[in-house]
């Protein structure tokens, strides 16, 4: 008998009609069992095996001082951690990691070993403030820190079983050398066991931590599989975006998967940057659009012998169409490929299912039309850690809701139009409005406020503050900046104010902030 779903799908868009769901047309994943004992490190391991190359290439390359591990390396020393770690500090399966860090050589290696052991692995921005490290602590519950000398006193508690300095000569033995005794055990991972926790931005004004099992990781590295390029030499890839955020941490995933070379940077900086493709013949970047923008703007480029490089990997925030069609004037031969959040193109991802929901009947949609998106797949997150509300206004019958207003064209295209979500990007990192809203709320000379997103051509968008002083007070622009940068990671800063007599607001008194964003706009207009 003939498969009814499968014929019912177009072979253009991927519609299916009977069910009203898009399916993607890339080749199918090949995936381990959903509940095989199979951690996501070893699949990723044998995916390596598909690649021409040999463990004796590359992996890692520190950026400031050259330093740099072979694949051999990378194995050796993350199982040899793996090893001591569970010999020294008790870790064993279940048990959670938290991890302060810029992006080390280390913390790869680090992220490896602790996979492999089942140890949930819960990357954190060292930039983040004491209190968002309360609360992430709060949620996700670490029995171990890892973290730098220079995030180190930060940290709110103490762990069962104590914190560990990356960046000391103690980790390196760690890493290299095995303790009397310590011997690497065989753990049972299941693809359904969490592996990591990575925390979003919280469009309510609280970070929530996001679930992905092995599983999720297995199936990300899958489609990297899937969608490998031929190639004449391995790629060295420059990485720009941290480890902690899911476009670093996937990567970090997909360069084991490909045998790829990854030269890192502690800290970004343009010219450090260019610095860095000319001297390591860097043939792709990963980058948010802020970095195009600035390498098409500064003349810092033509001082440096860019001939490597081959590809840039955009993603996190939308790219503008005149962004890229201008970076290709300037980079004729290197081709612009875009990850996701784009509003111009994109297709589906192999394993990846999608609806286009009609927000308010909750209808599926067809081709052209506009609603909210859910996804469904392998790589979809388990849930929010300690908060079955948030998750369960999520995930829906394993769907995802993204929060997104998007549609498909009839070739598959996917456009994403607007976010129901409050939310500000900056430079791909996502600020909540709410949270900013609530420090200005508890400012004594503020009688009220709101935050909205200001586009800017550097960042994307900024977050800029609308704020009703009370009677009599004088408070400035500057002050008001710094009184909120005192307490937040410096990305989410306040970049703009605005002083009005009243926050438009509809009957239940939300925030009309279409409303606010067309103020903002006649303003800027009317101070040029
Ligand atoms: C490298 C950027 C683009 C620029 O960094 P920057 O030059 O340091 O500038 P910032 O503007 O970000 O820094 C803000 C402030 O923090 C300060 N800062 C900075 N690092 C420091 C410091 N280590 N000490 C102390 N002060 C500092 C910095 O000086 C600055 O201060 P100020 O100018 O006074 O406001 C940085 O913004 C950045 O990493 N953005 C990327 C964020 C990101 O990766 N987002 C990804 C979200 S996940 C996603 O979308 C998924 C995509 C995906 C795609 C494909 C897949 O397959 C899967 C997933």
């Amino acid at each position: 008998m003939e498969d009814k779903t499968e014929t019912s799908i177009d072979p253009k868009s991927g519609f299916n009609r009977a069910t009203k769901t898009f399916h993607s047309l890339k080749p199918p994943l090949h995936l381990p069992p959903p509940h095989a004992t199979i951690s996501a490190p070893s699949y990723i391991l044998s995916l390596r095996r598909n690649s021409p190359w040999s463990d004796s290439i590359t992996a890692l390359i520190d950026s400031a001082t050259g330093r740099h591990l072979s694949y051999a390396e990378f194995i050796h020393r993350s199982e040899t951690l793996a090893s001591n770690l569970t010999s020294l500090f008790a870790l064993s399966k279940y048990d959670t990691a938290l991890i302060l860090s810029p992006n080390l050589i280390h913390v790869p290696i680090l992220h490896f070993a602790l996979l492999s052991l089942g140890v949930v692995v819960s990357p954190t921005n060292p930039l983040a403030t004491r209190s968002d490290l309360t609360r992430i602590v709060r949620l996700s519950k670490p029995t171990i820190a890892f973290a730098t000398s220079a995030s180190v006193n930060k940290l709110p508690d103490e762990f069962r079983h104590g914190t560990v300095l990356i960046d000391s000569p103690e980790f390196e033995s760690l890493m290299s050398t095995s303790r009397p005794g310590a011997k690497l055990e065989h753990v049972e991972v299941s693809q359904s066991d969490v592996a990591a926790i990575l925390y979003s931005s919280g469009t309510t004004g609280k970070v929530k931590g996001v679930m992905l099992t092995h599983r999720n990781l297995t199936a990300m590295a899958g489609v990297y599989d899937v969608v490998r390029a031929k190639r004449e030499k391995p790629a060295v890839f420059l990485y720009t975006m941290p480890f902690f955020h899911v476009f670093g941490f996937t990567y970090s995933l997909r360069a084991v998967v490909l045998l790829e070379t990854v030269v890192l940077m502690e800290r970004f900086g343009l010219r450090r940057a260019m610095e860095a493709i000319e001297s390591f013949r860097v043939t792709h970047i990963a980058a948010v659009p802020s970095i195009m923008v600035a390498m098409m703007k500064d003349e810092v480029t033509a001082a440096h012998d860019l001939s490597s490089l081959e590809c840039v990997a955009c993603g996190a925030a939308p790219l503008g169409k005149d962004t890229a069609a201008t970076f290709k004037s300037k980079f004729p031969k290197v081709l612009v490929l875009q990850a996701r959040r784009c509003r111009t193109t994109g297709k589906l991802m192999p394993g990846v299912e999608a609806k286009i929901v009609n927000p308010h009947t909750g209808d599926p949609m067809f081709p052209d039309e506009q609603g909210e998106l859910w996804l469904r797949g392998p790589s979809i997150m388990k849930g929010y850690v300690g908060d079955p509300e948030a998750t369960s206004a999520t995930l829906v019958d394993g769907w995802l809701r993204t929060g997104d207003l998007c549609y498909f064209d009839h070739e598959g295209f996917l456009y994403v139009l607007d976010r129901f979500k409050d939310l500000i990007k900056y430079k791909g990192y996502q600020v909540a409005p709410a949270e900013l809203e609530q420090l200005l709320h508890s400012h004594l000379e503020i009688n009220d406020a709101a935050v909205i997103p200001y586009p800017d051509e550097e960042a994307g968008q900024i977050p800029m503050a609308f704020v009703v002083r009370k009677p009599q007070s004088s408070l400035d622009e500057a002050e008001i900046i710094d009184f909120v940068a005192k307490q937040v990671a410096p990305y989410k800063k306040i970049r703009r104010v605005t002083f009005v007599d009243l926050i438009p607001k509809n009957a239940a008194g939300k925030i009309l902030r279409k409303d606010l964003n067309k103020i903002a706009l006649e303003r800027s207009i009317s101070r040029l």
